[in-house]
């Protein structure tokens, strides 16, 4: 798989060349032979099936743990391994994990986010810390203990901390998963407000691919421990050139060529994708689709449609119109097809 950078055309902060790191012997876990070049001052969003490398991959960014072969260059020099050879280079990779090891339990949120403060920064110690509460909304629970704080209070006292030193690298793995959907959103365009106007790099790992596609300038897709596909979010939603990719991305129906001949889709390829997106329900008088569920999805809903052994899902806006039990007739505007092993 080639690198997703141009090496010659960004100014880059990491890079890996060929990194290995398995367990206990264990070819399929880890990562295997990555080589990535991360660009300064950009968000790049890591995809990937659970158990495919994603968290190991930041522990190896991080230099929380060292390849077994190959290397990691923080600003072209080698990065040294966090455990065993602690070095002011660290301090500017922070690496927001989820488990928040670095947080101290039994303090204050205002000692917690102290602490995050470099040497240098003592004299303006108060002013710091007020400003970091402020900007994560988290002022109101300065004296209370770490400890007791709910998971999503948590995660934005951790921010606060990793951000309070201006770091040049954030590592963050499933930052915001639980933080309630009423303030992830303003979280997220914070964070990337921030990256932006201080240049920061982020390494972002998640689980929802609203979050990747809105939040990343570009995506890499790793399955089985190695990078398979790599591009701007745009490019990988709109032309994948995975079935893996577009499964984990979109909101789509996976059919084999006979099922998709159903949907009036001949293809000689192995797999063909139709995203929920691309399916228009018309009018017309063969209504031959069973509508089999609905799906409330707030700003719009999904139908779940059937026709023989095919099942479709279809994004509606227009609430309301269709029932359980009733039939419709569509058009597909769109589907992408794979190979058999893509
Ligand atoms: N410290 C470890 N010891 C042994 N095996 C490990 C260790 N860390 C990770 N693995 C294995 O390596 C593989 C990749 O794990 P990793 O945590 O990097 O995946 P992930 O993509 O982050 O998964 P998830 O999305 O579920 O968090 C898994 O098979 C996991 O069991």
């Amino acid at each position: 798989m080639l690198p997703m950078f141009d090496k010659n055309k960004e100014e880059l902060i990491l890079e890996t060349i060929s990194i290995t790191k398995n367990f206990f012997g264990n070819k399929s876990s880890g990562v295997n032979n990555i080589t990535l070049f991360v660009p300064k001052g950009k968000i790049t969003g890591i995809v990937g099936e659970s158990g495919s490398g994603k968290t190991t991959l930041l522990n190896l960014l991080s230099g929380l743990m060292v390849p077994d072969s190959g290397d990691v260059f923080f600003n072209q020099e080698r990065l040294p391994d966090r455990e065993k050879d602690r070095q002011e280079v660290h301090s500017f990779i922070k690496f927001l994990t989820q488990d928040n090891y670095e947080m101290h339990l039994h303090d204050t949120v205002w000692d917690n986010v102290k602490s995050g403060l470099r040497a240098s920064d003592v004299n303006y110690e108060t002013q710091k810390v007020s400003e970091a509460l402020n900007t994560w909304g988290i002022q109101h629970l300065h004296d209370q203990v770490y400890s007791k704080l709910s998971g999503g209070e948590k995660q934005r006292v951790s921010i606060a901390k990793a951000l309070i030193s201006l770091p040049q690298v954030l590592l963050l793995d499933e930052p915001f998963n639980q933080i309630d959907a009423r303030y992830r959103e303003g979280l997220q365009q914070d964070i990337r407000n921030i990256v932006t106007k201080m240049g920061i790099t982020a390494i972002l790992v998640s689980h929802d691919p609203a979050e990747l596609l809105s939040m990343a300038d570009q995506l890499i897709v790793i399955k089985e421990g190695e990078i398979v596909e790599s591009g701007s979010p745009q490019e990988l939603y709109e032309s994948p050139k995975l079935l893996y990719t577009s499964l984990i991305l979109a909101n789509c129906t996976h059919l084999t060529p006979e099922q998709a001949k159903v949907c009036g889709i001949s293809s000689k390829r192995g797999s063909v994708v139709i995203y929920a997106e691309d399916i228009k329900i018309t009018g017309g008088l063969t209504k031959s689709w069973h509508i089999i569920n609905i799906l409330f999805k707030g700003t719009h809903e999904e139908l779940v449609i059937r026709q023989r052994d095919v099942t479709l899902r279809v994004q509606n806006l227009n609430k309301g119109k269709y029932k359980i039990g009733g039939k419709v007739n569509i058009s597909i505007q769109r589907h992408h097809e794979f190979g058999r092993w893509s």
